[in-house]
Order: structure tokens, then C-alpha cells, then sequence
């Protein structure tokens, strides 16, 4: 007799006479059908795999066996990858795109690295004949490289980067050397102990003169003995240098000095999917655990009610399921961008680059500190379980605040977006993604809360904004500031500016796509309510931008707000559904509370067995130190 599944009985009902097509949902969120069926294929083919489940939870290991494990599950995946019947690059395109690195490899994976950094940065960087020498080393995995360009001393400002590489026209060689104790790489992920190769950011020195930080390919350590190669720690010899800028002993500049940046654009581009597919994961834990989670007394005398019934959980809870809607697909136009501007740039044509650099930086800023934020309201609204550290809350915040940092420290990027927003703003040059900067509202400044009234005010907001960061520019230059001294003491309003537009463009994309996409009426209405809902509740979050540069009135904010609570009752009883929609299975969720069955107590219980000091009733500590304590009457 076929064991009878088991289903929360509360989430049951949250599933029945669902008014849309799941599948409809999961279907878009891929990118079609046959996305889907690649995704389930990929998910079956990599979770069914025994070797690649963790014997013991990851938390009870020790630094030094976590990496082990983790390097011995990275290495087995490559195998799967390379042998997968969809190919090695469609697998792990798919791979990264689904969130499935993390299912498998959940402290940190080793190659991460060598995918997303060392080998797109030999793809956009380096020559075809470089291309041919090493690239398809890299992808067979007979090298594993990294990308070194933070050092001690330096993250942010790459034009203060102490590693030099100086030409020796004699040997026609590069010396490569770190001149201070603060020029040391750092960060690098897999440079410790995994890479073999790495490309280095270095400052290239020709002829007693600095040109600036190139790409250089340097060979860490000995192929065979995995021993770091001579000299390696302070002084690295024999880099090549990547790209073709020194022509038979003379420079030549590329035709633009920022191309080497172009690494960095690619990950931005690619941590907005990344951080949206976990804010996913911890907006399904939260919204299906607080439908499981009954606690305290909603109508005197009542059974204690689904904490999701609380309008409070609806308003921690709901906004951030939006959100993931809203981050995907501003995250699926700036990929198409990418492409574009990245297919233009091979012809030689620039100039999409600074839309792109501007973009790039103002999503991977806005997705990544939002997610942040987001992914802690979904632990807090978990409770004590949100905490612990099977809940997974712990590793997915400890991901997605990582990308507030790396690829680009935020409060930097959003300057990056300032800058490129009052240059354009001052020349009215066209630019991709601030046409509304050019095509701004004319017309009356009067308020109406519709869909596409609302969407004016933020268009408003955005350009009324650089306006006040412009005038703050100039009245600090009447007053006779140095340029760098205006800049820096208009830093505030800039960045309220860079802000306001990333929001405008996520908040366009959200209208947008429901306005382009082919969609059934009921999955239409739940997306529209989801969309209104969301740009309403970073309307309210951020109303001074808004009171500053439209008519906003008070009575304005008090119908908006009126809007806001019928949309979270509105939406309250599809949020199961709307969660199931995302298709993310368990092992991808990795969490007791986020479970399909909604079986959370008895999973809770299961992990805790699992602790080391569940083993026995009394640890052997108690004798070493607890009981001579006990003993010694203090
Ligand atoms: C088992 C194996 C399975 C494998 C599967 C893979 C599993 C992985 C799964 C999923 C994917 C995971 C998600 C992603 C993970 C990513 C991990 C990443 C790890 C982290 C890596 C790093 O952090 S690398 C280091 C990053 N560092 C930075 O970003 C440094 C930031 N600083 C800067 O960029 C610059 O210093 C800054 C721009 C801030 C200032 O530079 P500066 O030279 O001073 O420029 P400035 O004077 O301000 O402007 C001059 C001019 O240049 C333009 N410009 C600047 N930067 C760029 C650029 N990048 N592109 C284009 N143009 C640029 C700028 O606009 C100015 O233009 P004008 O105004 O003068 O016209
Ligand atoms: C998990 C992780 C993985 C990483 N992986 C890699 C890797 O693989 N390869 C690699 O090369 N690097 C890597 N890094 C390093 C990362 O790129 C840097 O940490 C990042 O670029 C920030 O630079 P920083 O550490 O120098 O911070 P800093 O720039 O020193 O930041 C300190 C403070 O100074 C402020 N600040 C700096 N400049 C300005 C400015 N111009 N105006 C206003 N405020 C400013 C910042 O906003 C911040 O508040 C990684 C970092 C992390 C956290």
C-alpha cells in the first residue's frame, strides 16, 4: 500500500481552489517551458546523487574537513557537469542560474571562483590567441584559476592598487611583485588553497611609466605537487599579460581604459539573479512556516491563528515575495543588456558601456542591499527557529550580505551611478537606461494613486532628485569649492539620486513585463496586485524622496496607505501558492521550517539529533571542568 504522504493540514487548505496556474508562474520565472523541464532535469540529475549529500551537517565540521567536503562535492559536480547530457556550459549556466551550487555545496564553493570570475575574465579580456592557449584548459579543469585583484590595502579604489607589473623589454618578460606588506592579495576566493592560476590586477609599469591596472595570468602553484611555485609569496615572476597592450616592447592604450573593468560588470550583472534567487528561498521558508506557525490569540477565545493572519506578518512577509517578482525581472533586462552592450563591444562599439557600467552598479547595489534586508525580516518573522542554524536563514543572509561588499562595496557604487547620472543629466545625452532623465513628466505635478500615476511620481522622484544633487553641486562651486570637495559634501543627495533610479527602473520592468507579457487573467491579476503592492509599499518606505519632488500630499500618503493594507488582505490567501509557484525543492531550501509538507516540528527535532552533543547525556566535558566546579564550593 503506498505510504501516505503527509501535509500540514493548515497548508493543505492554503492549496486548495488556488485561483491560477502554478505552473504558469514557474514557467515565466524560467524563462518557458522547456526551461522548466531542463531545471527539474538538472535538479534530478545533480540531488538524486548520494555522494554529493553531506554525511554530517556541514555546521559540525571543522574549518579545515568543511573544506575538504566541500572540494570533494565540488569536484564529484564537475564530473556530473562534464558527463551531463545537456553539456558542461548549459549545466552550469543552469546550475548557477538555480540556486542549485548552494543546495550542494552549502559552506562555499571552491571553483566558484574559477567559473565566475578567472574564466569569463580570459573570455572578455584576453586574445584570441590567449583564448585558444588557455581556455579550453580551464574548461577542461586542467588548471583552476581565480581572479586577485583586492588587496590588504585596497578593494575599492583600483587605481590605488599597489601590485606592480614592470616589462623588461630585454627578456620581453613581466615582474610581477608586491611591494608592501598591504599590497598582499586578499580576498580572492580559492587563492588560499585551490587555485592554480590566477588572474592578477597589477599597476603594468613600461618604461618608468605607470599605465594603469591591466589583467595579467599568473601561475600560482606546480601543477603536479600543488606546491606554490618560487617566490610566490611577495614576488611572482613570468606573469603573461592578458590582452594585447604591449606591442613589441611599446604600450598601447586600449580605446577604453575601463575595459579591464569589465570582469566586475559581468558579476554585478550576474549577483542581481543570484541574490534574488535567494531572497526566493527565504521568503518560501518564512511565507510557508508562517502559515504552518499558529501562536498567540487573534479573536479572544478563538484557536490560537496562522501567525500569516496577523497583518503585521502580512506586511513583513509580503513585500519581499514581490520583491522577488520585481528583482527578476529588472535582473532579466539588465542580462539582455549585458548581452547587447557585450555582443557591440566586440564590434568595437563602446557605446553602450557606460549605460551598462551605470546599471550594472545601480542594480547590484539596490538588489543586493534590499535582499539583505529582506532576508533578515523573513528570519525575524520565524521567530526563535528563524535562528537557528538549520532554519537556513544564517547562511542565505550570510550570502547575500557578502554581495552588499564584494564585486563592488555599495556606498561606492551608488557614487559610480551619481557620477554617470549628473554627466548625463548636464550633456541631455541620450542614455539606455535613463531615458525618462530626457523624456521627463511635463505637465501638472498632480497626484493620482494609479498604477501608471504612481509609476510618474517615482519618474519624478528620479529625475527631481539628481536635480537637487546637481544644485547642491553647484552652490557648493558658487561658494568657490575645489570639484572633489563639492562632490564629496553633496554625497548624500547623490546617492538618494543614484537610488531613486535604480528603484525607477525596477519599478518600469515590473510594469512593463505585465503590460509585454503573455498572461492568463488570473496569474495577470495576482502579478498586477503583487506589482501594485510593491511599488506602493517603496513608495510609503521612501515618501520624503517623493515629498521633495512632486505634490504629494498628505491625504495622498493616507490613500496610498488605505491601498497598501487591502492589497497585503488581498493577496494573504495565495501566498502559499505564490511561493509553491517558485518550484523550489526541499534540498534546495535546506530547511526544517520551509518544507513542501510543512512537517516542521518533527524536522526541527531530526536536526537537533543530529548535533554531536546529542549523542550522549552527559559530555565528557562535565567531568574535565563542570563537576571539579560543582565540587569547589567558590
Ligand atoms: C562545482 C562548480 C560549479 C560552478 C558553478 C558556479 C557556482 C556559482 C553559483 C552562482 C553564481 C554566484 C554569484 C556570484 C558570486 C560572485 C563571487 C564574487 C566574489 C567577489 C569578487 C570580487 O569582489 S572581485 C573585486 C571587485 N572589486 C571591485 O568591484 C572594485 C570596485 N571599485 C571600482 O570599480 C573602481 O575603483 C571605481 C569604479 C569605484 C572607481 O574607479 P576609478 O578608476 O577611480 O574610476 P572613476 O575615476 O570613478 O571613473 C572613471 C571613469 O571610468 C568609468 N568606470 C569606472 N568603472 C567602470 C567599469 N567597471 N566599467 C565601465 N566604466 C567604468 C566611470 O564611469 C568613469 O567614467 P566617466 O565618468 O569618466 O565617463
Ligand atoms: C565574501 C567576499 C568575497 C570576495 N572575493 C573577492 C575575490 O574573489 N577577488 C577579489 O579581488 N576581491 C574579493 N573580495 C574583496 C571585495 O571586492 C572588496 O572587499 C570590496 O571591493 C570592497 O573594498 P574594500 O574591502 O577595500 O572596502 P573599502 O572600500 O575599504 O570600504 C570601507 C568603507 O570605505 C567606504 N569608501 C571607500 N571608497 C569610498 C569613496 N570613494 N567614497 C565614499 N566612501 C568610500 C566604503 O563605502 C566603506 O564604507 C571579496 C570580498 C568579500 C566580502
Amino acid at each position: 500500500m503506498s505510504k501516505e504522504i503527509y501535509e500540514n493540514p493548515d497548508l493543505k487548505k492554503e492549496r486548495q481552489n488556488c485561483p491560477f496556474n502554478k505552473e504558469e508562474i514557474t514557467h515565466l520565472l524560467d524563462g518557458g517551458k522547456e526551461k522548466t523541464i531542463e531545471r527539474k532535469q538538472l535538479e534530478n540529475y545533480i540531488l538524486s546523487d548520494e555522494q554529493l549529500k553531506d554525511a554530517v551537517p556541514m555546521e559540525y565540521l571543522s574549518h579545515a574537513d568543511k573544506y575538504a567536503e566541500e572540494l570533494r562535492k565540488a569536484c564529484l559536480l564537475m564530473h556530473k557537469l562534464a558527463d551531463s547530457p545537456a553539456g558542461q556550459v548549459p549545466t552550469l549556466r543552469a546550475l548557477m542560474g538555480a540556486g542549485l551550487g548552494s543546495a550542494v555545496l552549502k559552506e562555499g564553493n571552491p571553483l566558484a571562483l574559477h567559473y565566475v570570475m578567472f574564466i569569463p575574465a580570459l573570455m572578455g579580456q584576453g586574445t584570441i590567441d590567449q583564448q585558444a592557449k588557455w581556455l579550453e584548459k580551464a574548461y577542461n579543469l586542467n588548471m583552476i584559476g581565480t581572479y586577485a585583484q583586492t588587496e590588504l590595502g585596497h578593494g575599492t579604489f583600483l587605481r590605488g592598487l599597489e601590485t606592480r607589473a614592470t616589462y623588461d623589454p630585454k627578456t620581453q618578460e613581466f615582474i610581477l611583485e608586491s611591494p608592501s606588506l598591504t599590497a598582499y592579495k586578499w580576498w580572492p576566493g580559492s587563492l588560499g588553497k585551490t587555485a592554480n592560476y590566477a588572474v592578477v590586477m597589477a599597476q603594468l609599469y613600461t618604461k618608468g611609466k605607470c599605465e594603469g591596472t591591466h589583467p595579467f595570468m599568473v601561475q600560482l602553484r606546480d601543477e603536479e605537487t600543488h606546491e606554490p611555485l618560487p617566490g610566490i609569496v611577495n614576488m611572482w615572476l613570468n606573469p603573461v599579460c592578458i590582452s594585447s597592450y604591449i606591442h613589441y616592447g611599446t604600450y598601447v592604450k586600449p580605446t577604453n581604459s575601463k575595459l579591464s573593468y569589465a570582469t566586475m560588470v559581468f558579476v554585478r550583472v550576474v549577483v542581481c539573479q543570484d541574490v534574488t534567487t535567494n531572497l526566493r528561498k527565504a521568503v518560501t521558508i518564512a511565507t510557508r512556516y508562517s502559515c504552518v506557525r499558529r501562536q498567540s490569540e487573534l479573536k479572544p477565545g478563538d484557536r490560537e491563528p496562522q501567525v500569516m493572519d496577523y497583518q503585521a506578518q502580512q506586511n513583513k512577509l509580503l513585500p519581499p515575495l514581490a520583491a522577488t517578482f520585481a528583482f527578476q525581472l529588472a535582473a532579466d533586462h539588465l542580462w539582455n543588456l549585458y548581452h547587447t552592450a557585450n555582443n557591440n563591444i566586440e564590434q568595437g562599439d563602446l557605446e553602450l558601456l557606460p549605460d551598462l557600467h551605470g546599471l550594472s552598479c545601480a542594480l547590484k547595489a539596490l538588489c543586493s542591499s534590499e535582499a539583505a534586508n529582506f532576508v533578515e525580516v523573513c528570519r525575524q518573522s520565524c521567530g526563535g527557529h528563524g535562528y537557528m542554524s538549520c532554519s537556513n536563514f544564517p547562511r542565505i543572509y550570510g550570502q547575500v550580505t557578502a554581495a552588499e561588499t564584494y564585486e563592488g562595496e555599495n556606498t561606492v557604487l551608488w557614487l559610480q551611478v551619481a557620477r554617470y547620472l549628473v554627466k548625463t543629466r548636464k550633456e541631455q545625452s541620450g542614455g539606455l537606461s535613463v531615458k525618462y532623465l530626457i523624456g521627463e513628466e511635463k505637465g501638472p505635478k498632480t497626484v493620482d494613486t494609479t498604477l501608471e500615476g504612481i509609476v510618474k511620481l517615482y519618474r519624478r522622484a528620479a529625475v527631481g532628485l539628481v536635480d537637487v544633487a546637481i544644485a547642491e553641486l553647484d552652490k557648493s562651486g558658487r561658494k568657490g569649492e575645489a570639484p572633489h570637495d563639492a562632490w564629496n559634501h553633496a554625497a548624500v543627495y547623490l546617492i538618494k539620486a543614484a537610488q531613486a533610479h535604480a528603484r525607477l527602473f525596477v519599478v518600469e520592468s515590473f510594469v512593463d513585463s505585465l503590460k509585454e507579457g503573455k498572461l492568463s487573467a488570473p496569474v495577470r491579476t495576482v502579478l498586477s496586485q503583487l506589482c501594485e503592492l510593491f511599488i506602493i509599499y517603496w513608495l510609503l518606505e521612501r515618501s520624503g524622496d517623493f515629498f521633495l519632488c512632486s505634490n504629494l500630499t498628505k491625504q495622498d500618503l493616507l490613500l496610498l496607505n488605505s491601498k497598501y493594507v487591502e492589497l497585503l488582505a488581498a493577496i494573504r490567501p495565495q501566498a502559499v501558492n505564490l511561493v509553491d509557484s517558485f518550484d523550489l525543492r526541499d534540498e534546495v531550501l535546506n530547511s526544517p521550517l520551509g518544507c513542501w509538507d510543512g512537517n516542521v516540528y518533527q524536522r526541527l527535532f531530526d536536526e537537533a539529533a543530529k548535533s554531536p552533543l546529542n549523542q550522549s547525556n552527559v559530555h565528557e566535558s562535565f567531568h574535565k571542568y563542570l563537576k571539579p566546579l560543582l565540587k569547589s564550593n567558590l
